[in-house]
């Protein structure tokens, strides 16, 4: 059985765009209704063109340039509006414009300062006058919700009349709640659709966090599309999101029963980087679909619960939305499971002996910092639980240093059982250090991080240094502790470069194996 369709229209150009700070360049939108096109949304409202030059410019390109959707423009119920927007639409294969007016007595009394007759009068002559100028004309009465029902019924029952074919119900100021909006929905699509050709719409803002859950009350009342907008951007608190409703859809298919989408699904997490980079809006990690922890785990009983079976903590796949794999956290609610899960997709077969010390260390360290990373179970692995790997070890470090002379580090280190010297210059005590220590080991790793601290109080304080260090493909940590703060970062590189090393040893004993 073929499923109904629910048309999206996407408004992150114009109602998202209209968020202060969100605005992007002419280039920028382009690029980002290329990307919608790929997401596969049905149409783009591109922008409200007789606003600015560049709104114009906007939605001129897009209709020009842009395939497969359809391409909408924004317009008040008066003919410059309409005229700006048929002529910025006029290269779309399909075009259509989308006028409005409001209908709710605070706004028609204070804002527009008309009478219900005028602004019924107005609606007309602009849906009749927008036939004239693109494929589809689209009405919407603004502030719909607080509008009065007889009213509604009366106005869009007159608008179809004069040739518009979608109906938009905004919840302008995000105020109403999912059972009222589908009420009215329900009501509208008995008064005003019933057997005729009309789409009815949703356009809910997010004031109260509820415009996905009035979107999906619309639909389920009979709407058939949804505007929305990529991470819900979109003024004051924003738009419906498109992902959340989408996927909503989607994984709820059993409660929205022969309804779909067209969105391939895959480009959903493209789509919302790309607009959260252009626009510089970022996405709060517990953001649904999108946000960096939506597919994270961190809480020991839900990895050792998804590790033996996804679906118990996981509604829906990252793979879904275009990510790459869920997300597996550790962090002090890491539990043995998940703890040792990664320790073996790190390469590390270890013991139950060697499990239970690495997992007390690592529980120490998890409760001083927020995440542990790879390189902290590297590290812990390697010193604490097996010893660390001492292919490289230094024995003797002297470094000369001060006002007027070059800084200058003399070191003896036992490499693979044999001892060599080296010496060198460098900027400052410890450069010079890691110098005379590269030209001993002869390894040369990227310097990635540096970081010295006192970790203990006083005059004999121990410094503990910590670097990072790459090979290019992975970063190596390495911990070093001292009196001296120049020994303490010579050590700490010493340690990194023996993991690097290590790990480099690892690597290609397993594909001799293989
Ligand atoms: C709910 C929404 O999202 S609506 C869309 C909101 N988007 C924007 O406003 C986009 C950016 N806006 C703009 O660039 C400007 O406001 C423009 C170009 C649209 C209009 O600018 P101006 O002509 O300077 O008018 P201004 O913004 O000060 O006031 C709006 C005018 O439009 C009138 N108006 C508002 N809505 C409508 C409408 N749907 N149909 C006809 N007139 C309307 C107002 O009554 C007011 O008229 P008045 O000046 O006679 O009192
Ligand atoms: C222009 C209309 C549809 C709008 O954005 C709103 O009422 O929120
Ligand atoms: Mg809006």
């Amino acid at each position: 059985m073929s499923s109904e369709k629910v048309t999206i229209f996407d408004t992150t150009l114009r109602d998202g765009e209209q968020s202060p700070g969100a605005s992007l360049s002419i280039e920028e939108k382009i690029e980002v209704a290329h990307q919608l096109a790929k997401l596969g949304v049905d149409v783009i409202e591109a922008g409200f063109p007789v606003s600015s030059p560049a709104q114009f410019e906007a939605t001129r390109l897009c209709a020009e340039n842009v395939d497969g959707p359809t391409i909408c423009g924004l317009a008040r119920a008066n003919s410059k509006d309409l005229q700006a927007a048929g002529d910025a639409l006029k290269a779309a294969k399909t075009s259509r414009i989308h006028t409005f007016i409001a209908t709710s007595p605070v706004h028609m009394e204070y804002k527009l300062r008309k009478k219900p007759d005028e602004v019924l009068k107005m609606a007309v002559k602009a849906v009749e006058e927008a036939k004239g100028l693109a494929d589809e004309v689209e009405f919407s009465p603004e502030d719909a919700c607080r509008s009065d029902m007889a009213f509604l019924v009366e106005i869009l029952n007159a608008v179809v009349e004069a040739g518009a074919t979608t109906l938009n119900i905004p919840d302008t100021v995000g105020y109403i709640l999912p059972y009222e909006y589908g009420k009215i929905i329900a009501e509208l699509n008995e008064k005003v659709v019933g057997d005729k050709d009309v789409v009815l719409s949703t356009h809910c803002h997010n004031d109260l966090g509820l415009a996905a859950a009035n979107s999906l009350a619309g639909v389920s009342n009979g709407a058939r599309q949804i505007e929305c907008t990529i991470n819900g951007i979109g003024e004051r608190a924003g738009n419906c999101a498109l992902e959340e409703v989408v996927m909503a859809i989607r994984t709820r298919s059993d409660a929205f029963e022969d309804i779909d989408t067209s969105i391939n699904t895959k480009e959903i997490y493209r789509t919302s980087q790309l607009v959260s980079h252009l626009t510089g809006f970022s996405i709060q990690p517990n953001k649904a679909i999108v946000g960096k922890n939506a597919f994270a785990h961190e809480s020991g009983i839900h990895v050792d619960g998804i590790l033996k079976k996804r679906e118990t903590y996981e509604i829906m796949t990252p793979e879904s939305i275009g990510l790459g794999e869920s997300r597996m956290v550790l962090g002090r609610h890491s539990g043995r499971a998940g703890f040792v899960d990664r320790c073996k997709t790190l390469g590390y077969d270890l013991s139950p002996e060697e499990s239970k010390a690495a997992y007390e260390k690592f529980l120490e360290i998890a409760d001083k910092k927020k995440e542990i990373f790879d390189e902290d179970l590297v590290a812990i692995i390697g010193d604490e639980v097996r010893g660390g790997e001492q292919i490289y070890k230094l024995e003797y470090l002297h470094v000369a240093c001060g006002t007027g002379t070059l800084p200058t580090a003399s070191v003896r280190m036992i490499v693979n059982g044999e001892s060599k010297q080296a010496a060198a210059c460098g900027d400052g005590p410890v450069d010079a250090a890691y110098e005379a220590v590269r030209l001993a080991c002869e390894q040369s790793p990227k310097l990635e991080g540096y970081n010295i601290q006192a970790v203990t109080g006083g005059k004999e304080a121990m410094g503990e240094a910590t670097v990072r260090v790459s090979d290019g493909k992975r970063t190596f940590m390495g911990r070093g502790v001292s009196t001296d703060i120049v020994e303490a970062s010579a050590k700490a590189y010493v340690s990194a470069i023996n993991r690097m090393v290590g790990w480099k040893n690892r690597e290609q004993e397993t594909r001799v194996e293989l």
